[in-house]
């Protein structure tokens, strides 16, 4: 199968067992969501796969690899990425200034190219293409510290795909954007390639289920159970434990 396989997964620190026996796929083109209450291990989850935390039991393979022995940067190359956060972005720099970095850097050229790669038209072209994409046209020549927070945080989704990832975690895209934006994070992530692999990490539950084709919810480190958006709504054990009944 190609996508992410992670089988058996199992992370502590000491003596706190902080993901546990984890399977979970994610093959090309799903739009899955990570639920669970604060501390289940969604953020150990999204950095055991992306190589900031090393398992300590399980496999994580990618495309049929094997990728647990690899770094975060070995990770990113192979296709896995997740979201920049805000404190990446170069506050004073453009939008087009911001995104023409990681086109830079994926290409191999680095920053030192950063004069020389306005007039590559190429680059130039992809990057406006980025811009196009995520709705950030009028914006593209403001410095990032003028946009509200909701489109820095577009800026930063966009600096993600401008690695070309195959597989993109979304690690909580709508925290600290306020309800009035929420809208602009929904629509960039409906807008995102169909190949593409979306793992979202959300407690905006409007988000997760506006977006999501599946969901994980996750409890104590283990998976209590997977399922459609619907399903999730009216598990029992999920509306107890975690919504509380606030869906459906
Ligand atoms: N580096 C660490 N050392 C020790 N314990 C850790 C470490 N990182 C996380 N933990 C613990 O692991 C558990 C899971 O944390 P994690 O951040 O993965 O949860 P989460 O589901 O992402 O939570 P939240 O929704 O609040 O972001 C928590 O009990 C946390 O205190």
């Amino acid at each position: 199968m190609q996508g992410l396989e992670v089988r058996g997964l199992s992370k502590r620190f000491g003596g706190l067992v902080v993901s546990e026996n984890i399977d979970f796929d994610l093959p090309p083109g799903a739009r899955k969501a990570l639920i669970g209450p604060n501390g289940a291990g969604k953020s150990t989850f999204a950095n055991l796969v992306t190589g900031i935390l090393s398992p300590s039991g399980g496999t994580i393979r990618f495309d049929g690899q094997d990728v647990a022995g690899l770094n975060e940067a070995q990770r990113v190359k192979r296709g896995i990425a997740k979201t920049f956060q805000i404190t990446t972005l170069f506050p004073r720099l453009t939008v087009r200034e911001n995104l023409r970095l990681p086109v830079l850097e994926r290409e191999g050229q680095g920053t030192r190219m950063f004069r020389r790669a306005s007039g590559n038209a190429e680059i130039e072209a992809e990057v406006t293409a980025l811009i196009d994409q995520f709705d950030l046209g009028p914006l593209a020549d403001r410095p990032v510290l003028d946009l509200a927070y909701g489109q820095q945080r577009l800026v930063e989704m966009a600096l993600s795909l401008a690695l070309k990832p195959r597989l993109l975690i979304l690690d909580e895209p709508a925290a600290g954007v306020p309800s009035s934006e929420t809208h602009l994070i929904i629509e960039a992530i409906e807008r995102l390639p169909d190949d593409l692999a979306v793992l979202v990490i959300e407690h905006d539950m409007d988000l997760v289920f506006r977006v999501a084709r599946s969901i994980v919810v996750l409890v104590q480190g283990r998976i209590l159970t997977e399922g459609t958006p619907e399903e999730i709504a009216n598990n029992a054990q999920v509306r107890e434990l975690y919504l509380g009944g606030a869906h459906g």
